[in-house]
């Protein structure tokens, strides 16, 4: 086990930091404004107070109003502007955070989660944060501070008026309230729901060449539209138990509603001699503006819970565990004598699967180890171990006698490189691909790992030859691709490589010239192979069987054949398939 300390994963820092300062500053300047915004109306009821009184010196009420009114333009411009600073600051910050994060997680992270899950946070989710830093804050203050405003200058100038003028927005409340009654539980699900829909049609749209091959008509996409479906009753449902209570809550918080309480009330008072016509003059004007001021608030409500729910997911994904990094670093010895790589007891589950279970093995100095064993006994997973995807949950695995959880990983990948079978290019030039891990590798080096790589002559082809971009230019089928990933692995030259053989098989030729890159690649290095066909890897000076997560035979191919247990099982397997192929061609 390892025995150095490591530090704790790393405190995620709040997501809405970084604009924390300016949020609080535009939300108090924004409601300056909005109060500066309500001048006008306090104007227009004083002018008229003066005009019923026969004071025609209105002028400078007239003046105070319009000073008002700029002020509060500025002040909705300036915190238009530094909201919207603070939300690219903010985003920026989130992605790059974000994708560094994504870096350090472990490979476990991702396989529990399918790739429309990530796209949503990294895209959508940073997206939907604008809405709140950008828009929300500024808006429900603005929103807000008008009707609470207006709600006390009321009951000032006559609380029981007031009163009365207040009851359609209270018992429309009310109804509102009802009608949102469970949208705690509803809403949260209702998320999920999106992202469940979003996984599907990822999922649908990764899978549509399968689907296209062999899906019976609209069988493949069957998951996408059960899941389209469920989401459309559960949606359906809500609006349906909400429905009538929202509806009669919009009606009472109408501006048309509250006209026609104040007037009426207003209006029977007033000729009563109860009330003063200024006074009713002052209902009429600030009753709408209660209404309307609540129902921008209540609409805001809906993008702000989303917002801060998406600010909290965003939250969780930087405060997930990373792989633990040694706080003191210990740099491996490439001299030190023995195994270059040594596993002891190794143990990895996924979840309840067991896929390793005590694995012992040593990779000697410049020797090709090859793994072999019927598919699910764990080999891909062991390889995996190597380049640390993952870290064993018992057990250690040790680089020249350095348990890779005391070596910084910058330091590990300078020794180990790995070329998986499915060939991952970058959209950039070819050149950048292969010189990946070292971006200041020259034209010579470049062209040097692609001829032995055997894709120089290809590569020169294209367009414009080693400049041409993935996936723009440069179109590779996949044995192409993959002897481009074998490229930058002679180019990266690390001393140890983990190599996963294509299953695949490519045509002869394109077979051949992969089989003939790898034993360049393989060259003078100490080499762990993950062999799909045994006719590969004969020659490898040790061959480990796994069945099942344990290793069950190891040894060289004349020794492991002579034993006649699973590795003979396997070669005869493997060598009637080779035959029955090659009779099935003959008889053409
Ligand atoms: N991400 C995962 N989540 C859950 N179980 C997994 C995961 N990856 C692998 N397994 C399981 O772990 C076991 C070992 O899988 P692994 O891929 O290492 O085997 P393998 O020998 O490489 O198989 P193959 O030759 O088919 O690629 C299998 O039972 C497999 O189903």
């Amino acid at each position: 086990m390892s025995t150095s300390t490591v530090l704790p994963a790393r405190r995620a820092p709040s997501v809405l930091a970084p604009a924390r300062v300016t949020l609080i500053s535009c939300g108090i300047v924004t409601g300056v404004s909005a109060l500066a915004g309500m001048a006008p109306l306090i104007a227009a009821v004083e002018i008229s107070r003066r005009l019923l009184h026969g004071d025609a010196d209105v002028w400078p009420i007239v003046v105070v109003a319009l000073v008002a009114l700029a002020v509060k333009q500025f002040g909705t411009f300036a915190t238009g502007v530094l909201t919207h600073l603070a939300d690219i600051r903010v985003s920026f910050g989130i992605r790059r955070n974000l994708l560094g994060k994504l870096r350090r997680l472990p490979l476990g992270w991702f396989t529990d989660r399918n790739s429309g899950t990530v796209k949503k946070i990294v895209e959508d989710d940073v997206a939907a944060l604008h809405q709140l830093i950008a828009h929300s804050v500024v808006e429900i203050t603005a929103a807000a501070v008008p009707p609470v405003a207006a709600i006390v200058y009321l009951l000032v100038i006559d609380w029981r008026m007031a009163l009365v003028s207040l009851l359609p927005l209270v018992t429309g409340l009310v109804m509102y309230q009802r009608a949102m009654a469970g949208a705690g539980t509803k809403y949260p699900e209702f998320m999920r729901w999106l992202t469940r829909l979003s996984g599907a049609a990822v999922e649908f749209v990764n899978g549509i060449a399968v689907v296209k091959a062999f899906g019976t008509p609209g069988a493949a996409s069957r998951r996408f539209q059960e899941v389209s479906r469920s989401f459309a009753h559960f949606f359906l449902d809500w609006a349906r138990a909400t429905s009538t209570a929202t509806v009669i809550a919009e009606i009472l918080l109408s501006p048309p509603s509250m006209l026609v309480v104040t007037a009426t009330a207003g209006g029977v008072l007033t000729a009563a001699g109860r009330l003063p016509v200024t006074s009713l003059i002052a209902f009429l004007v600030f009753g709408t503006v209660i209404t309307a001021g609540l129902m921008t608030v209540m609409m805001s409500v809906h993008p702000l819970v989303t917002a801060l729910s998406t600010a909290r997911g965003i939250h969780e994904v930087l405060a997930a565990p990373e792989l633990p990094v040694p706080a003191e670093p210990v740099v491996p010895d490439t001299g030190t004598p023995g195994p270059v790589v040594r596993m002891r007891g190794v143990r990895f589950a996924y979840g309840e699967t067991v896929a390793l279970d005590g694995v012992d093995l040593d990779l000697e100095r410049g020797t090709i180890t090859a793994l072999v064993g019927p598919s699910g006994s764990g080999k891909s997973t062991l390889a995996k171990l190597l380049p640390r995807f993952d870290d064993p949950q018992q057990g250690s695995v040790e680089l020249y006698g350095v348990d890779l959880r005391d070596i910084d990983p910058a330091e590990l990948y300078r020794h180990v490189a790995f070329v998986f079978q499915d060939p991952a290019l970058l959209r950039m030039s070819i050149r950048d691909n292969i010189r990946l891990a070292r971006p200041d590798a020259g034209d010579e080096a470049v062209r040097a790992a692609a001829a032995k790589a055997q894709i120089l002559d290809r590569l020169e082809e294209l367009p414009r030859g080693l400049d041409s971009v993935v996936g723009e230019d440069a179109e590779l089928s996949g044995g192409e691709r993959q002897r481009v990933c074998i490229a930058r692995a002679i180019l990266a030259d690390r001393p140890v490589l983990v190599l996963d053989e294509a299953t695949a098989s490519a045509d002869p030729e394109n077979e051949a010239r992969i089989q003939d890159a790898l034993s360049e690649v393989v060259r003078e290095r100490t080499v762990l192979v993950i062999a799909h066909r045994l006719s590969t890897i004969r020659g490898a000076d040790r061959i480990v069987v796994l069945d099942a997560g344990r290793v069950v035979e190891r040894g060289r191919h004349e020794e492991l054949l002579a034993r006649q247990g699973l590795y003979a099982r396997l070669w005869e397997h493997d060598e009637r398939a080779r035959e029955g192929a090659a009779d099935r061609l003959e008889t053409r």
